[in-house]
């Protein structure tokens, strides 16, 4: 709608951060949300016992085995746990054994998209930024499916991680997005994480207590 009587435009407010535009006041808000409900949920992480956790894990890696029927020969980037992340390692070295190629994220540099690296039981591994475990060895592969561990989700399946951006930075620079598949603990579940316009959402979502939401294939 054109208005010569004068008068800025709405988007006059906003400011790009990072390319996107957006109003740096709600930017402000959202991320001090969104670093409460880490603390929050992080908590929660904490107060789960190891048990559960593990019994979490199998849940979920029951339900990814039903939605991921033909393993082989697929790219599956997961994840090495960390910050009480489900352990999905026994899930990983059943999927290689099935035929899948594992591939797990390494940052390469603070703020960049993610770099894939083959993984396979017992691989040279190394820590990298943050600490996180990564495979030593192996070019990058492209992901037919990216498993991702969620912090929060919320009902339109956008996920609060860890708070690099790093999947949204990574998923947004592929020419042909994956099959992106969160996983987490059921107390997971927000209403909305205010989706900013960098967010990306999950297609499938699986929790700790089975319930799987979004895609499923045929
Ligand atoms: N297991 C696992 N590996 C993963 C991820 C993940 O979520 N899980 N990542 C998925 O992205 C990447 C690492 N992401 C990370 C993102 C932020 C911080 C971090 O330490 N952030 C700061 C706070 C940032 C902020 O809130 O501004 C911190 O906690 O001190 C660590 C790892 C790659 N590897
Ligand atoms: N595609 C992108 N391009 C540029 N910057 C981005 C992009 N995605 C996210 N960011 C930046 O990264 C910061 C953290 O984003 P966000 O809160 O979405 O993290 P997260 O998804 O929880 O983290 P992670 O994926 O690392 O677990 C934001 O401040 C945002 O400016």
């Amino acid at each position: 709608m054109s208005d010569s009587t004068g008068g800025s435009e709405p988007c006059f407010a906003h400011e790009l951060i990072d390319g996107h535009p957006v109003d740096p006041q709600t930017a402000k808000d959202v991320a001090r949300f969104r670093t409460r409900e880490r603390a929050r949920l992080y908590e929660m992480r904490r107060s789960t016992s190891q048990s559960d956790n593990a019994q979490m894990a199998q849940v979920v890696g029951a339900e990814l085995d039903r939605l991921i029927n033909a393993p082989q020969g697929q790219n599956i980037a997961v994840y090495w746990p960390i910050r009480g992340e489900m352990d999905l390692r026994p899930w990983m070295t059943k999927a290689h054994e099935a035929g899948a190629n594992i591939a797990l994220p390494v940052v390469l540099k603070k703020g960049q998209p993610l770099e894939f690296r083959p993984w396979a039981p017992r691989c040279k591994m190394e820590r990298g930024i943050w600490n996180i475990p990564v495979p030593v060895d192996g070019d990058a592969v492209q992901p037919d499916i990216v498993i991702s561990a969620v912090l929060g989700i919320d009902n339109q399946l956008y996920r609060l991680g860890n708070g690099g951006g790093y999947y949204d930075r990574t998923l947004a620079a592929m020419d042909k997005l994956p099959w992106v598949i969160g996983v987490g603990q059921p107390f997971a579940r927000m209403k909305s994480i205010f989706p900013l316009p960098w967010d990306i959402p999950m297609q499938t979502v699986v929790l700790g207590d089975g319930s799987v939401q979004g895609h499923i294939p045929n």
